[in-house]
């Protein structure tokens, strides 16, 4: 079975990751599988793409290893595109996912549905030693509901709202979400471009 190394230490997004690949052809190891010895990767990056690309290079070259790394994060249209790439610390350093939705939903507050529009991003980069990163993106547009409602995923999950949907994304199972989220249309889009290229794939 082939194994895919990324580059995350965020068990939701593993999960994620899990339910996209077909989990009797590919192992999914991340950084919660490695011991600690691994040195953590600053997310200096302006943008989704940096950090992304930092993350799969940092940790290709100390594992000698082909990564996948995502950088991701909610774009809130009334707040101009906030948290951002600071989504995971929007409230504090700790990354608490419940505080971060308490701040979004305090900043919303009393502003009316049509306004409420957002987008989940993803930067998915793909580092091997000595060869050039591949970065691909995903988006996935939706509104920003008033009360989490939902137990599935992780981060925004509870009041992200995608379009087409009455339910929120942490109402849906982990392979529904992989349909339709950024994460897994970035994914798509890496697997299809590797096939592209006859590179080596992923399953
Ligand atoms: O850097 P790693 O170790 O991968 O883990 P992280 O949680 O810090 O990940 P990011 O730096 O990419 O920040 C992404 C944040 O954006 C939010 N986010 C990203 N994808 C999401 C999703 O599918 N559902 C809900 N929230 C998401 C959530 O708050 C994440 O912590
Ligand atoms: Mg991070």
């Amino acid at each position: 079975m082939k194994k895919i190394l990324i580059a995350t230490k965020n068990k939701g997004k593993v999960d994620d990751f899990r339910a996209i690949f077909d989990q009797d052809r590919v192992e999914i190891i991340s950084l919660l599988d490695l011991d600690s010895s691994i040195e953590d990767i600053e997310e200096t990056g302006e943008t989704f793409s940096e950090n992304a690309i930092l993350k799969a290079e940092g940790i290709a070259e100390q594992m000698n290893l082909p990564v996948l790394a995502d950088d991701s994060g909610l774009s809130i249209d009334y707040l101009d595109g906030r948290p951002g790439v600071y989504s995971a610390r929007y409230a504090g350093s700790d990354k608490d996912d419940q505080r971060n939705i308490e701040k979004v939903l305090s900043e919303l507050e009393g502003v009316p549905l049509e306004k409420r529009g957002a987008s989940f991003i993803c930067a998915l980069a793909f580092a091997v030693p000595g060869k050039e990163t591949i970065v691909k993106y995903g988006k996935c547009s939706g509104v920003i509901v008033e009360e989490p409602i939902g137990e599935n995923g992780f981060g925004y999950d509870p009041i992200f709202m995608p379009d087409g949907y009455n339910l929120t994304m942490a109402q849906l199972s982990p392979e529904e979400k992989g349909r339709i989220s950024h994460r897994g249309k970035a994914l798509k889009e890496m697997a299809a471009w590797l096939e592209l290229e006859g590179k080596e794939g992923f399953d």
